[in-house]
């Protein structure tokens, strides 16, 4: 049994003559352990994918299925780090996290929870923020804080959609090495939505890119056969890597192509004569 599986999902907004099908036909099979990428274009419909497979949306038709279930609702066993912070305005760092890890672990001592929220807390380096309110906080430390909530809660599922965008290259690395430790170390299973080829490689095992929509669908999946840990620095001179790269980003070039002559129509505007005008 797959551990995620979308089957047939497609997704339309809208009713009547403003229905717009954003996902069509989506096939996807995640197992236990696995750490997936799924790259796509600003737009393509990533985040309603995301919504999807946390329970926020429900398919227009075809099937969501964790661990052989369907998905009817959020669960704290699939944690999303989203791409907008999400903090409450009115908590701080400390107590954003506080509680959600609350909520993850109800019968856990205030002493437990407090040791929690700090580790994580300080897994982000905001340490000396934790009683800042998300309104003194940077966009990247805001982020860092949404990151360290969503891991807090210990999910089995790690879902993350474009969790890094916003930071800054060294904070970017750091993070992603934090990500993938506790992947590892605690075997979860992660799918990341990203528009970043290099972080897709770096991390996953698999990529498949989110095709644009209208009727976005994925495409083929390409393998990441680089052994783990890996290295950023070596990666640059990876045989594999370079190979795996280039494929990639010729692929997604090619629908960039592909979109762009789609769209190359030429609209014929009414001719109007505002009245003031006529002579
Ligand atoms: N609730 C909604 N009602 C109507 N249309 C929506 C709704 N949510 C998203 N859309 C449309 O669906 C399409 C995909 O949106 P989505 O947010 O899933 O894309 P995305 O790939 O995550 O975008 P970005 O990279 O810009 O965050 C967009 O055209 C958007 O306008």
């Amino acid at each position: 049994m797959a551990y995620l599986e979308l089957k047939n999902v497609s997704m339309t907004y809208g009713r009547g003559a403003n229905a717009t099908e954003v996902l069509s036909n989506i096939n996807l099979t995640i197992e236990e352990g696995e750490f997936v990428a799924i790259v796509g274009f600003t737009g393509s419909g990533k985040t309603t994918l995301v919504n999807l497979i946390n329970g926020l949306l429900k398919p227009t038709s075809g099937e969501v299925l964790f661990k052989g279930e369907p998905v009817v609702d959020t669960s704290h066993e699939r944690g999303v780090i989203f791409q907008n912070y999400s903090l409450l305005p009115w908590l701080t760092v400390g107590q954003n996290v506080h509680m959600a890890v609350k909520e993850a672990f109800p019968k856990a001592s205030k002493k437990e929870i407090n040791a929690r929220v700090e580790e994580y807390v300080a897994m982000v380096n905001l340490s000396p923020a934790i009683n800042k309110r998300p309104k003194e906080l940077s966009g990247g430390m805001r982020q860092r804080v949404s990151v360290a909530r969503a891991l807090a809660m210990n999910p089995e599922m790690i879902i993350m959609d474009e969790p890094l965008g916003a930071l800054d290259a060294l904070t970017r690395g750091n993070l992603q090495d934090e990500i993938l430790k506790i992947w590892s170390k605690d075997k979860r299973t992660a799918l990341l939505i990203t528009n970043d080829v290099d972080e897709g490689i770096y991390m996953a095992d698999r990529i498949i890119p989110l095709k644009p929509g209208p009727n976005a669908t994925l495409g083929p999946e390409f393998n990441i056969n680089i052994e783990r840990p890996r290295d950023k620095t070596e990666l640059n001179d990876n045989l594999e890597y370079k190979k795996t790269r280039n494929a990639i980003i010729e692929y997604l070039m090619g629908i960039g192509e592909e979109r762009k002559s789609a769209s190359k129509k030429i609209y014929e505007l009414p001719e109007l004569t505002p009245k003031s005008f006529v002579a």
